[in-house]
């Protein structure tokens, strides 16, 4: 095996609920949410240069090289290091953007893991997460990879081990702000704590859904339809959708009926990151 190169998963992450308690001073907004994973994902491959270079060779639409949370990642790390190795990276992309299902969160936290591991830096997890804060609300549980109740806006995290059902992922053609989510006049913004542990079943509302549904009647309808077969979620500030079912093959049965005339997947739910898994794998 070529120690200077590694292939990473980077998979998707659903909220199963979220709960907004009120706004901070900075304009961002406190939270309550249950994060879990999806075996589904990016991969990434990344290859160590001796030149000090961070070059991503996949071209995203949209996001300019310099802009994409993978050399943002990286060049972070390289300079709170004080590495001088560099990296090539390239990405098999399927996660849609914009989803709510956190795909430049997990590429970021990916990168920091991978980095960490080729570059030899030897960063706990502690440090990594912090790092990662940096670069976006939902980068810390990318970077610790267990499903956990988030509050703050997301980086105080407790991990829980929710059940791990089959999810059908509906995800509407359209691309969601967070920003324009959370600065709608309309956002419900007082929802009170919830202070029990576990969290309550049946508590598993998304204060987003409201203000998303208005602005986007795609998310109304990939809901309605999904709402037909069992309870029907929003995840994040949307676009995706999902619901969950004890087997694959049931999970299968609705999503081959819903994909005639929505785009959407079939995914586990899963506690442990696939990314930890690999990497747990390599030691
Ligand atoms: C609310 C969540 C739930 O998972 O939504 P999704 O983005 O996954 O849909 C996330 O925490 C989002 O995290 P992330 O996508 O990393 O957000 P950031 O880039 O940090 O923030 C984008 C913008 O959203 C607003 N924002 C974000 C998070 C937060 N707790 N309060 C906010 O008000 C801020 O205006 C910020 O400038
Ligand atoms: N590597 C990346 N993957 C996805 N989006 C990225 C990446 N780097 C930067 N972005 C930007 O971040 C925005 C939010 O992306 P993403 O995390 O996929 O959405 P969400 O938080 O809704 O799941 C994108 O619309 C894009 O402009």
């Amino acid at each position: 095996m070529d120690a200077n190169r590694l292939t990473l998963p980077s998979p998707a992450k659903l909220n199963l609920m979220l709960h907004i308690l009120g706004r901070r001073e900075d304009g961002y907004h406190e939270l309550q949410t249950l994060f879990q994973f999806l075996d589904y994902g990016d991969e990434i491959t990344f290859a160590v240069r001796d030149d000090g270079v961070i070059r991503l060779h996949t071209e995203f639409e949209g996001v300019p090289h310099d802009s994409n949370l993978i050399v943002k990642a990286a060049k972070k790390l390289q300079a709170q290091s004080g590495c001088s190795l560099g990296i090539d990276i390239w990405i098999d992309k399927i996660l849609p953007m914009g989803g709510g299902i956190g795909g430049g969160s997990s590429n970021a936290a990916t990168t920091l893991l991978g980095l960490n591991h080729l570059w030899q830096l030897g960063w706990d997890a502690d440090r990594l997460a912090t790092l990662g804060l940096t670069l976006g609300a939902d980068v810390p549980v990318f970077v610790r990879g267990h499903a956990a109740f988030a509050e703050g806006v997301g980086e105080k995290l407790t991990p829980v081990e929710p059940e791990e059902p089959w999810y059908v992922v509906l995800v509407p053609q359209v691309s969601v702000s967070t920003a324009e989510i959370f600065s709608d006049p309309l956002l419900t913004r007082n929802t009170p704590p919830i202070k029990v542990r576990p969290v309550p079943k049946g508590n598993s509302r998304n204060d987003c859904l409201p203000v998303v549904t208005r602005r986007y009647p795609e998310v109304r309808n990939a809901l309605n339809l999904l709402g037909k077969f069992t309870e029907a979620k929003l995840t994040g500030t949307g676009s995706c959708v999902f619901g969950g079912f004890p087997s694959k093959a049931e999970a299968d049965k609705v999503s081959a009926l819903l994909t005639e005339t929505l785009t959407g997947f079939v995914a586990k739910g899963s506690n442990i990151s696939m990314l930890h898994r690999k990497l747990q794998s390599l030691l």
